[in-house]
C-alpha cells in the first residue's frame, strides 16, 4: 500500500518537472523567437535574405523532412538556393540561422573562429561531450589543445606505429570473408575502424575490452539524436551514463599507467604508449595551467586590434563594448604550472568516440559503394593496387608507400569524400555583428557552414552528382573542398582516416571480387547511413602472398 502511494507521488512529482521544464523550455523559444524577428529589422538590406518559416517551429521540419527522404535529400537547400542564393536566412533547431553554401564565406567563417565565431552546439550535445571537449573549447585553450592533438596525430611516428595495426586489424576482419556469402560492408568497416580508433585513443588491443567498449558508444551516440531528458528509462539517461563508463574506462587505464609508470620510470611508459592518452598525460602540466587560468580569467583590453587585423579583404564592423564577447576560456597564458586534471583528459578522450568512431567506418563503406557502381574507376583502382603489391612484394611497406603511389586509390577517396560529404557541415555563433561580402551576420545568430551545398555546386564541380575521381586529375584540393573542415579547426585526424582507408581498398581490391547484392540507398538524417548496410556478394577471393 505504501509503495502504491510513493509511487503515484513519483510519478506526480516527475510529470509536474516535466511540464515545468517543458513550459520553460517553451518559454525561453517565444522570448527568442520575437527578439530575433526585432533584430531582423536592424540591416533589412544585408541580411540575408530567406525567411524564418513557422512561428517557433522555424523550418526544422522542411529540414528534416528533406534530408529524411533517399529521393531528393537536398531538395530543402535547392529550393532556397535557386529563390534567395547561396547565403540565406533560416530558423533551425530554436535558432535564427544563415545558412551559407558559398564557399569564400565559408572560408571566412572557418578562418575567424574564435575571433568572430564559436562552436555552437545544443546544450544536450555539450552535456554528452563535457565542457572540456576540444570541440568545444575556444580562444587559447583550443588553440593549445589543437597544436597538442595536431601535432600528434599528424607525426610520422605515429603513422608508421599504427600502420601495421591498420594491416593487421583489416586482414584479420576479411579473412572471415567467404566466397559466396553476403557481407554487410557498413558493419565490417565499423568494426575495423572502431578497433583502429580504440587503438589510437586508449591504445586498446581488440579483445573483449574493446568490444563492450563499442557497446557502450552506440548507446553513447545514440543521446545526441534523442530528446534531452535526463530521466531513468530515457534514451538520453542511458546515453550520459554510458558516457560516465567511457570516462571510468580511461580513468583506470591512467591509473594503471600512472602505477606502472612509478614501478618502471616515466621514460619507458611514455614509448609505451603512443596514443592520445599518452599525449594527453605527457602534456598535463601546460594543460592544468590553462585549467587554472580559466577559473581565474583575466580581463583582454586589445581585442578589437586583434580581430580586425585579421579578417582581411572583408569588412568586419563589431558593435560591443566593454568586456571581450569571447568565453572566458579565449585569453592567453602564459602559466606553466600545475597538471591536467583528469576531467580534461577524460572529455577530450571520451567526446572523440563521438565523430570519429562512425566517420572512418562510412568513409571506407562509401567508397565501396561508389566503386562498386563504376566499374572503370573499380578497374583502375584494381590495376594500381595489384602493380603495387607486385612491385612490393616481401617488402615492409611505410605510410608514405601508401600515400605516395597508390594515387588514383586517393583521387578515389577525395572523391568518396566531396559526394558523401560524412560532415555536412559545421555550426557556429557569430560573436558579434559580421559583415562578410554583402551580407551581416548579425551577433548570436547560428550560422551554418554547408560543407555540402559547396561540394555538390554545379558551377565548382561540374556533374557534381556523378562520382567522377578522374576529376582530381585537374583539380587540385583547394579552399573550395572541405570535408575535413578548415581553419583552426581542421581536422587533426585527416592523416590517420585516409591512411586506414586506403589500407581497406588496397587489400579489398587485390583479395577479392564481389557484387552488390541488392541496390542500396543513403538515409542522412539524423546521422549518414546506408539504408540496409551495403549487402555484398563475395564472389571470387585470391590468395595473395604479401
Ligand atoms: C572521415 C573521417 C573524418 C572526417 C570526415 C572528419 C571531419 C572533421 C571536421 C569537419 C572537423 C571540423 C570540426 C569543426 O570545425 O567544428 C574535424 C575536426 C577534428 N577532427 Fe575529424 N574527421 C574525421 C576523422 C577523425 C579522426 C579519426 C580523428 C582522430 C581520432 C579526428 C580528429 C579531429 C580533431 C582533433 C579535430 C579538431 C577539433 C578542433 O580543433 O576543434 N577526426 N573533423
Amino acid at each position: 500500500m505504501a509503495n502504491t502511494h510513493l509511487s503515484a507521488l513519483a510519478m506526480f512529482v516527475i510529470t509536474i518537472a516535466l511540464t515545468v521544464s517543458l513550459l520553460r523550455a517553451y518559454f525561453k523559444r517565444l522570448v527568442s523567437y520575437i527578439r530575433n524577428r526585432i533584430q531582423l529589422r536592424r540591416y533589412p538590406e544585408n541580411i540575408p535574405r530567406g525567411t524564418f518559416g513557422l512561428p517557433l517551429l522555424g523550418e526544422s521540419l522542411q529540414f528534416i523532412a528533406s534530408y529524411r527522404s533517399h529521393t531528393s535529400p537536398d531538395a530543402f537547400i535547392n529550393e532556397r538556393r535557386s529563390r534567395y542564393g547561396r547565403v540565406f536566412t533560416t530558423h533551425l533547431f530554436g535558432k535564427p540561422t544563415v545558412m551559407s553554401m558559398d564557399a569564400e564565406v565559408n572560408r571566412f567563417i572557418l578562418n575567424n573562429d574564435g575571433r568572430l565565431f564559436v562552436p555552437d552546439y545544443p546544450s544536450s550535445i555539450q552535456q554528452l561531450m563535457g565542457k572540456w571537449t576540444i570541440l568545444m573549447l575556444e580562444g587559447s585553450l583550443h588553440k593549445r589543445l589543437h597544436g597538442l592533438l595536431a601535432t600528434f596525430f599528424k607525426s610520422d611516428d605515429l603513422k608508421e606505429h599504427l600502420l601495421p595495426y591498420i594491416e593487421a586489424f583489416v586482414q584479420q576482419q576479411m579473412d572471415t570473408w567467404n566466397v559466396n556469402t553476403t557481407i554487410y560492408v557498413e558493419e565490417e568497416t565499423k568494426r575495423m575502424s572502431f578497433k583502429l580508433v580504440a587503438k589510437v585513443l586508449l591504445g586498446l588491443d581488440p579483445g573483449q575490452t574493446v568490444e563492450t567498449l563499442q557497446a557502450e558508444c552506440h548507446n553513447y551516440v545514440a543521446g545526441a539524436m534523442s530528446l534531452p531528458i535526463n530521466l531513468p528509462g530515457t534514451t538520453f539517461h542511458s546515453s550520459l551514463r554510458s558516457r560516465s563508463r567511457i570516462a571510468e574506462l580511461t580513468r583506470q587505464i591512467m591509473n594503471d599507467r600512472e602505477t606502472r609508470a612509478r614501478e618502471l620510470g616515466p621514460c619507458v611508459q611514455l614509448k609505451l604508449h603512443m596514443d592520445m592518452l599518452g599525449a594527453l598525460m605527457e602534456d598535463r602540466k601546460a594543460a592544468s595551467a590553462i585549467k587554472q587560468q580559466v577559473e581565474e580569467p583575466q580581463p583582454s583590453n586589445n581585442i578589437i586590434d586583434d580581430m580586425e587585423n585579421e579578417v582581411g579583404p572583408f569588412d568586419c564592423k563589431r558593435r560591443m563594448t566593454g568586456r571581450r564577447p569571447r568565453s572566458k576560456l579565449a585569453e592567453n597564458s602564459d602559466a606553466q604550472n600545475g597538471s591536467m586534471t583528469e576531467e580534461i583528459i577524460t572529455d577530450n578522450i571520451v567526446s572523440f568516440f563521438f565523430p570519429s568512431e562512425d566517420s572512418v567506418g562510412m568513409l571506407m563503406t562509401l567508397s565501396v559503394k561508389y566503386i562498386s557502381e563504376s566499374p572503370r574507376a573499380l578497374q583502375q583502382l584494381r590495376e594500381e593496387n595489384i602493380n603495387f603489391l607486385e612491385k612490393y612484394k616481401g617488402e615492409r611497406l611505410t605510410w608514405r608507400h601508401y600515400f605516395m603511389e597508390l594515387t588514383f586509390t586517393q583521387k578515389v577517396l577525395n572523391e568518396t569524400l566531396r559526394l558523401a560529404n560524412i560532415t555536412k557541415g559545421v555550426i557556429r555563433k557569430s560573436l558579434v555583428d559580421v559583415h562578410v561580402k554583402d551580407f551581416v551576420i548579425p551577433k548570436g545568430w547560428a550560422t551554418f557552414v554547408f560543407f555540402r551545398g559547396v561540394h555538390l555546386d554545379e558551377a565548382i564541380y561540374e556533374d557534381a552528382q556523378i562520382f567522377n575521381p578522374w576529376r582530381w586529375e585537374e583539380k587540385v584540393l583547394s579552399s573550395h573542398y572541405t570535408p575535413f573542415g578548415g581553419g583552426p579547426r581542421l581536422c587533426a585526424g585527416i592523416d590517420i582516416s585516409r591512411l586506414m582507408a586506403v589500407v581497406f581498398l588496397h587489400h579489398l581490391v587485390t583479395r577479392y571480387e564481389w557484387e552488390m547484392s541488392e541496390v542500396d540507398s543513403l538515409t542522412q538524417f539524423p546521422f549518414l547511413k546506408l539504408a540496409k548496410k551495403l549487402p555484398i556478394n563475395i564472389l571470387r577471393a585470391y590468395n595473395n602472398d604479401r
